[in-house]
């Protein structure tokens, strides 16, 4: 019995476990004796796996047919990257990968420039939950995300470490996720409020009384103010009379988002130019954020959003952490880079689909008159049923982290993938990169039926899911703003609609979604609407 790593074979550019003929034409048998040779020994762990998903037939040369590769004859990966390039400048990278997925079955192998190592791209469920719950131990979170990261979040972020220094910094905001914070709405309340007004004021203003509004715009400076009001007790008020170092501060956010996407996307080849211009907005945003810091630490008593009793500021919980104002600014950057943009896009595409389903807007309406109270508490939004059904529609359709990765920091097994029909178990070495789809899984026909491209909530009825879908990730890495993003942009909706009956689009271009850290919409979510 001869096992065959995932490496490409030299001549054929083929990666897979195989037995047997190398199928390249030229140089067989020196390509095969070369790759045979590089047989690693199994992990006893990986052994184990194998012999629990596949049969003995996994090791008949039939079944030990490569993986697929894509593209082929790219062992250098660089076809790949330009593709990459290509279709992220044409913002059809999701579509090129489903494409591509679609092609090959659902996990294929690429050349990753300038890496030896191959990389996977796979959208199959079983692989999704051995990466991140069952094999979790396996994997991590990618040197390059981590590099690309880093200048802005630093060292200490929840989204720049692995292993024992991640446990330490969810362990430290974990606790700050209670209960009593989710539940209160009083915060996120405030700010839509000040929304409904300016949009108000944008209608009064216009000349025919119907304002065209950028809603994704205005979701963005809502959220700002709002996580900055949850994180540090004080708003960046860009929806009122904001300083104007809050405005520099929400613009390089955006750029250093912007760019940090690149980096991320485009691998090592990025981060061999210095970016001084990205180290000045992280310069100007630590400064930022430690202003804050240090007012809440130096005037414990005084500081304003103490005069609010019962108010919740996140930042009171993670001082108690006893950690550094280094540590604390890391986990401040985290958390308004984790809970902004994702909130953001959400609600903008959500708005975007409203505003050509007047259906949906009458029955989220009906919904809310049927509660009969217009101040919901967190427990009338979790039980209002079509309205969860929405978010989860919208979540499913364009969840922002539309596109996820991991390294495998050993070697280890996929459950499925190889062989002729890629039901095999595959064999990962360490170092290979997987990257995972959950835009392209959440529209897949056999895992959520024919429509699956198709916007419609009441399919949440019987639907039960699991790894394939993934807006907020899956096992211990899940995402801790859940919850708390649930609440929001369930209120934030209600608010919306309970002010405004109708939405209608004012925007004739087709929708094009654009993939930074987050999705956002191209062109923004240009709509009017009517007051009830
Ligand atoms: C609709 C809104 C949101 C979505 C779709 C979302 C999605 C996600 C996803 C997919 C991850 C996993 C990232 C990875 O491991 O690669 C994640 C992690 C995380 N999210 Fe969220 N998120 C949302 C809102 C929030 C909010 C509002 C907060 C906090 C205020 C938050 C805090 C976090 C944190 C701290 C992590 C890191 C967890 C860890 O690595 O252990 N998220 N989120």
């Amino acid at each position: 019995m001869h096992l065959v790593c995932l490496r490409p074979c030299l001549v054929s550019g083929r990666i897979g476990i195989g037995i047997g003929p190398c199928q390249a034409r030229r140089g067989q048998a020196r390509s095969q004796r070369r790759v045979v040779q590089n047989i690693p020994p199994l992990p006893r762990s990986a052994q184990r796996d194998l012999a629990a998903a596949a049969t003995t037939a996994y090791y008949e040369p039939a079944l030990a047919a490569a993986a697929p590769t894509f593209p082929e004859r790219d062992l250098l990966g660089l076809r790949y990257l330009l593709q990459t390039a290509r279709a992220l400048k044409q913002n059809a990278l999701l579509q090129t990968r489903q494409a591509a997925l679609d092609a090959t079955g659902h996990t294929f192998f690429h050349g990753v420039f300038p890496e030896w190592n191959p990389g996977i791209t796979t959208n199959e469920p079983d692989n999704i939950k051995a990466t991140l719950s069952t094999r979790f131990e396996d994997w991590a979170l990618p040197g390059i995300r981590i590099k690309s990261f880093l200048p802005v979040l630093g060292k200490h972020s929840i989204f720049t470490t692995n292993g024992a220094e991640w446990q330490h910094s969810r362990a430290i905001l974990r606790p700050a996720f209670v209960r009593d914070q989710i539940s209160d709405l009083a915060c996120v309340d405030r700010h839509v409020a000040k929304l409904i007004a300016r949009i108000h004021t944008a209608r009064a203003a216009s000349a025919d009384g119907n304002a065209v509004l950028d809603l994704q715009a205005m979701f963005s400076m809502m959220t700002t103010d709002s996580i900055s009001d949850f994180m540090f007790g004080q708003s960046t008020d860009l929806q009122g009379a904001a300083p104007p170092d809050s405005y520099t501060f929400g613009r390089y956010f955006d750029e250093s988002m912007h760019k940090i996407a690149w980096r991320a996307r485009l691998g090592w080849l990025t981060l061999i130019r210095s970016d001084p211009e990205l180290d000045e907005y992280s310069r100007f945003m630590r400064a930022f954020v430690t202003r804050f810091v240090h007012d809440v630490q130096g005037n414990p008593e005084t500081n304003s959003h103490r005069g609010d009793k019962g108010k919740y500021v996140f930042l009171d919980e993670l001082l108690k952490s006893g950690e550094s104002d280094e540590v604390i600014c890391d986990h401040l950057l985290s958390i308004f880079t984790a809970g902004r943009d994702t909130t953001t896009s959400v609600l903008s595409y959500l708005f975007f689909e409203l505003s050509r389903r007047p259906d949906i807007v009458a029955t989220i309406r009906d919904e809310i008159r049927d509660l009969g109270r217009d101040d919901p508490t967190w427990e009338d939004l979790r039980n209002m049923r079509y309205l969860n059904w929405v978010l989860k529609e919208a979540l499913r359709l364009n969840p922002p982290v539309a596109s996820n990765q991991r390294e495998a920091v050993r070697d280890t097994v996929l459950p499925k993938g190889g062989g002729a029909d890629g039901k095999s178990p595959i064999f990962v070495r360490k170092g290979t990169s997987l990257r995972y789809l959950p835009w392209v899984i959440h529209r897949r026909k056999d895992l959520f039926g024919e429509d699956a491209e198709e916007f419609r909530p009441e399919r949440w009825q019987d639907l039960r899911v699991t790894y394939e879908y993934l807006p907020f990730n899956a096992g211990p890495r899940i995402c801790i703003g859940q919850q708390f993003a649930l609440a929001q942009m369930a209120l934030i909706t209600f608010r919306l609609l309970q002010a405004f009956k109708a939405i209608e689009r004012r925007d004739d271009r087709p929708p094009i979604q654009k993939l930074g850290i987050n999705l956002s919409m191209l062109y923004g979510c240009l709509v009017s609407v009517t007051p009830a």
